[in-house]
């Protein structure tokens, strides 16, 4: 199913989704071999299960569930559906605790893009919270500096181009130190800035400082907003603190009502996110894993999709939910039908909304994402929707 033949039959980019050839799914396989954009993926949500046992055992860490590798890998995984965000976030300690030297954190940086190039993916923003890495007297800028020397490392030699985004932790209050961290370093492969962790209680709006300074400095940041919490966390994401970009986002579709025909009705905040393109960085799995959407089935970003938000789809946390991007698409096109073109759509939407500047993103789309899609998309359906 990799022809042009099989692809010219794969689906629209219409509104009513697609398949490959004759309803059939696109494989995982296939889509690792296109290119793809990666907006929103953890850095401590990506280790592989080995490297947190070999270096739990270097630093003495004797805290982990299990040393076996296999049974570690399930363990994070069922830890993960949980339903809440609060508990989907407690393993983290484990991953945390084993990334507090400058070598460790070098590694996970280094195999973290090596995974990346190896499923296919050629732009990646990927974020961490170097707040959670000084347990042991690292300064911020030496975490720092040891992630964007393991990203160098590990994307030589192949087509990934890699960057970074800093992470402040919503609950605590260095926002505006981490702002700072991340301008000092966007000359050197720190793309923007964010906030995570438990989203009830901490509204956006507590970090408002830290935004602000972005903004004047004329940077970028995006805000995991509307995944444990609705509407308001959207709201003041979007019109107080002006985010670039939404994390998850998915909430959005409370201001959404859909008539008994099929029709939908789009209340203020939902059209003005779709009106100026504010970009979702969508993460089925974990949207399902925290309980932000109830199955890959009823998840919103069908909906989303089908009224032209600026959708895109993203891992969130590689260990935790036991996906890749590829896995990603390939569930949604099991799922929900997506063919070549919606994968396309869904990656142009990505790279469209990157943190990286104009003449690099239409370069990376003219040179390596179209030409990538060309054999699996008929022309008549590449014509994409206007911005
Ligand atoms: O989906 C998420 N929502 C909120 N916070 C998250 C999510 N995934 C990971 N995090 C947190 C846990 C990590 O330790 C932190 C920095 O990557 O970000
Ligand atoms: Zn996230």
């Amino acid at each position: 199913m990799t022809t042009t033949a099989a692809a010219a039959s794969a689906g629209t980019a219409g509104l009513a989704g697609a398949t490959g050839l004759a309803g059939v799914a696109l494989e995982v396989e296939e889509i690792r071999r296109v290119p793809k954009v990666l907006l929103h993926d953890h850095l401590d949500g990506g280790l592989r299960p080995s490297t947190v046992i070999e270096l739990a055992d270097e630093i003495g860490y004797r805290g982990l569930p299990t040393t076996d590798v296999s049974a570690l890998g399930s363990w994070f995984r069922e830890g993960a559906s949980s339903g809440s965000l609060v508990r989907y976030l407690e393993p983290f300690r484990h991953t945390v605790a084993v990334m507090q030297t400058p070598s460790a954190i070098r590694r996970v940086a280094r195999e973290c893009a090596e995974d990346l190039a190896a499923d296919g993916v050629v732009y990646a923003e990927v974020r961490f919270a170097p707040e959670l890495h000084v347990e042991r007297g690292l300064s911020l800028d030496a975490v720092v500096e040891a992630v964007l020397d393991g990203f160098r490392a590990g994307a030589r030699g192949t087509p990934l181009r890699i960057r970074a985004l800093l992470t402040a932790m919503r609950h605590q209050a260095r926002s505006l130190e981490i702002a700072e961290l991340a301008v000092r370093w966007r000359d050197a492969g720190v793309a923007g800035f964010d906030i995570a962790g438990a989203e009830a209680g901490y509204p956006p709006t507590r970090h408002l400082d830290a935004f602000q300074y972005i903004a004047r400095a004329n940077g970028h940041f995006t805000i995991h907003a509307g995944e444990a919490f609705g509407l308001p966390s959207i709201w003041e994401a979007v019109q107080w603190c002006n985010a670039d970009r939404l994390g998850h986002g998915v909430r959005i579709v409370d201001d959404i009502t859909v008539e008994r025909d099929g029709t939908a009705v789009l209340g203020d905040l939902a059209n003005y996110v779709r009106d100026v393109r504010v970009p979702l960085e969508m993460c089925p799995s974990s949207n399902v894993h925290t309980g932000a959407a109830p199955s890959i089935e009823h998840h919103p970003i069908a909906l989303l999709r089908r009224l032209h938000f600026r959708v895109t789809v993203n891992t969130d946390n590689r260990l935790m939910s036991g996906v890749s991007l590829s896995s990603e698409f390939a569930t949604l096109a099991q799922v929900h039908g997506y063919g070549w073109s919606d994968v396309r759509w869904l990656t142009l939407n990505a790279m469209k909304s990157a943190f990286l500047p104009f003449d690099e993103r239409l370069e990376v789309i003219n040179t390596v994402i179209k030409p990538g899609f060309a054999p699996y998309v008929a022309p008549d359906l590449q014509e994409e929707i206007a911005r």
